[in-house]
Formats: C-alpha cells, sequence, structure tokens
C-alpha cells in the first residue's frame, strides 16, 4: 500500500503595528481578507507588543521615531517583519543587522528575515528602478516628491531611496555632478541634497503620495511619474511581502527584491 500524505498548511498568523494609522487600518483590513491569512494582533501607540498574538509575520507602520523599538521587539522573539515606516537610514540599518545577527531563529525554524519597504506600491517601485535605470544617461536628475500635508518626514521615504539609487547607478557609470551654478540660497530653495540629488517636498492638501524625476539632457526632458491616489494601492505589496518575508533570513531593504524588480 503506498502512503499518502495530505500537508494542510496553516494560515500566517500576522501582527500589525500602528493598526490605528492611515496604513495601519488598510493592512489590518487587507490581512482580515487574505486568503491564508488570520490576524492575531493590532497594536497602537501604548498598547504592550508582548508575544504579538503569537504572530509568524508582523507588520509596522508607525513613526520613524517608534519603529527600530518595535522591530527589535519582533526580532527579539524570533517574529519576521515587514517594516513601511520611514525613517530607516544607513545607521538604523546597520544596528538592525546587528541585531539579527544575535536574534532567535524564527517559529519555523529559519533566520527571521525582516523587509525594510520604502514603497509597497509596484508602479513606484517600477518608476525607481526606471529612474535609477535612466539616471546615467542625464546631466541633470531631480526629485520631486508630493505628499498629503498629515505626512510627518521629509523628504519621503520614496524619496530618499530613488535618491541613492540614482546616485548609485551614477556613481557605478563614472557620471559627473550634476551640473547647478546656484552661489546664493538662503532659503533653501534648491531642495534636499540627497546622495548627490536634488530633492523637493511639496505638502499639499488633496494629494496621497505621488512622485516625479525630472532627467534632463540638452533640449530633452524625460519625466518619469508614479501617483498613488488611495492607500489601497500599497496593499498587494504589503501582502506579498507577508507572504515572501520568511524566505528571505536577514534584512533586505526594498520590496523590488522579492519581487524580481531590482
Ligand atoms: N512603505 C509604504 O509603502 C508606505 C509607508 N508609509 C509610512 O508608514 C508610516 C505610517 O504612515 P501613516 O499610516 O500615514 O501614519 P499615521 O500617523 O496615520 O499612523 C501612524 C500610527 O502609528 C501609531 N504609533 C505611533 N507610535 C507607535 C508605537 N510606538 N507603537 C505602535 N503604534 C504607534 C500611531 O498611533 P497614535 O496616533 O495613537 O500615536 C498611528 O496610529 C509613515 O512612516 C509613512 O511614511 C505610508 C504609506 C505607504
Ligand atoms: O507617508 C506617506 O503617506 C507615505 N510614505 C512613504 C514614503 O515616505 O515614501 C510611502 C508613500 O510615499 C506614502
Amino acid at each position: 500500500m503506498t502512503e499518502t500524505s495530505t500537508q494542510t498548511s496553516r494560515p500566517l498568523l500576522v501582527a500589525v503595528i500602528g493598526a490605528g494609522g492611515r496604513m495601519g487600518s488598510e493592512a489590518v483590513r487587507a490581512v482580515e481578507e487574505a486568503d491564508g491569512m488570520t490576524l492575531v494582533g493590532a497594536y497602537g501607540s501604548g498598547d504592550d507588543l508582548g508575544d504579538l498574538g503569537g504572530a509568524d509575520v508582523a507588520i509596522e507602520l508607525t513613526v520613524p521615531d517608534a519603529s527600530p523599538g518595535n522591530v527589535a521587539h519582533c526580532v527579539e522573539r524570533g517574529v519576521h517583519v515587514v517594516v513601511g515606516t520611514t525613517g530607516w537610514d544607513a545607521e538604523r540599518l546597520e544596528a538592525l543587522r546587528g541585531r539579527l545577527a544575535d536574534a532567535p531563529p524564527s517559529r519555523s525554524g529559519s533566520g527571521v528575515g525582516v523587509l525594510v519597504a520604502p514603497n509597497f506600491a509596484i508602479g513606484a517601485l517600477l518608476m525607481m528602478s526606471f529612474a535609477a535605470k535612466a539616471a546615467p544617461f542625464f546631466e541633470s536628475v531631480e526629485v520631486i516628491e508630493l505628499h498629503h500635508p498629515a505626512k510627518v518626514d521629509a523628504p519621503s521615504g520614496t524619496a530618499a531611496r530613488t535618491a541613492a539609487m540614482i546616485g548609485a547607478a551614477r556613481s557605478e557609470a563614472g557620471c559627473a555632478p550634476v551640473p547647478d551654478a546656484t552661489t546664493h540660497d538662503p532659503d533653501g530653495a534648491r531642495g534636499a541634497r540627497v546622495d548627490g540629488v536634488n530633492v523637493h517636498s511639496v505638502r499639499l492638501r488633496g494629494l496621497t503620495a505621488h512622485q516625479e524625476v525630472l532627467l534632463g539632457n540638452a533640449g530633452e526632458m524625460l519625466t518619469l511619474r508614479h501617483d498613488s491616489f488611495d492607500r489601497s494601492s500599497f496593499m498587494p505589496g504589503v501582502l506579498a511581502a507577508v507572504r515572501a518575508v520568511a524566505d528571505h533570513p536577514g534584512v533586505t531593504v526594498g520590496l523590488e527584491h522579492y519581487l524580481g524588480i531590482a
């Protein structure tokens, strides 16, 4: 007699940290409606994260000051984390890598995975990737990010990441610095300078999350633009990240690495 085994996979247990926020509340809804996922915890500021309801994966959508502490709490308990919160600069990422090296394994026995995703929208990931690809072919490049006025951080995480990707692509290609004759700018009208790229932040009632990358050569301009009109645009990426994070132990920056866009 041949023995047959029916493999019944249990649902993925998911907690949301920052559950009362604009993104967190959307993520709670998305997890509740997703096939193969069960919401086991929803936490706001002041809540004790405890054992995160026994979650396999936590989604972290809070504020830059709280995010590293929340992620550390998860990692120390072997819980994989999908982080959408901004503010993860090189120093914070380095500290997180150190923390992961000392972390216990996840419940399934694999190393804990943390995805730090500046943007979950598929179109935004493609826009960033196209910008990095195009940047070495143009003399000038500037980033303009436009968001709702309740956003607390500037420049946006997406813009910072885009500038970093553009800066890396240009330096790898041996590009000269972008031309700019400005010597007098007492009010910072030329924007922030991130990895050699000028980044401009607009905060405007009515907007959600938008970004343009302007690339210029003599006599021509290429404009790459992405618009998130609604936070539902982030949810397919959030769910894809939750499903994949356990397969990527260690720290990954950018959902594009899970989706084959990088
Ligand atoms: N990666 C992506 O694609 C996206 C990322 N984001 C980023 O996600 C983050 C959240 O954005 P958004 O939802 O608009 O912000 P909100 O201000 O709407 O929500 C933040 C939430 O975090 C809660 N919070 C604050 N501190 C803690 C803490 N220590 N523990 C648990 N919860 C806490 C707040 O609760 P309370 O109000 O009680 O303080 C609030 O409910 C931002 O960094 C934003 O840039 C946003 C959109 C897309
Ligand atoms: O705060 C927001 O709204 C957003 N934050 C992220 C960022 O800072 O890039 C992602 C998206 O732009 C929306």
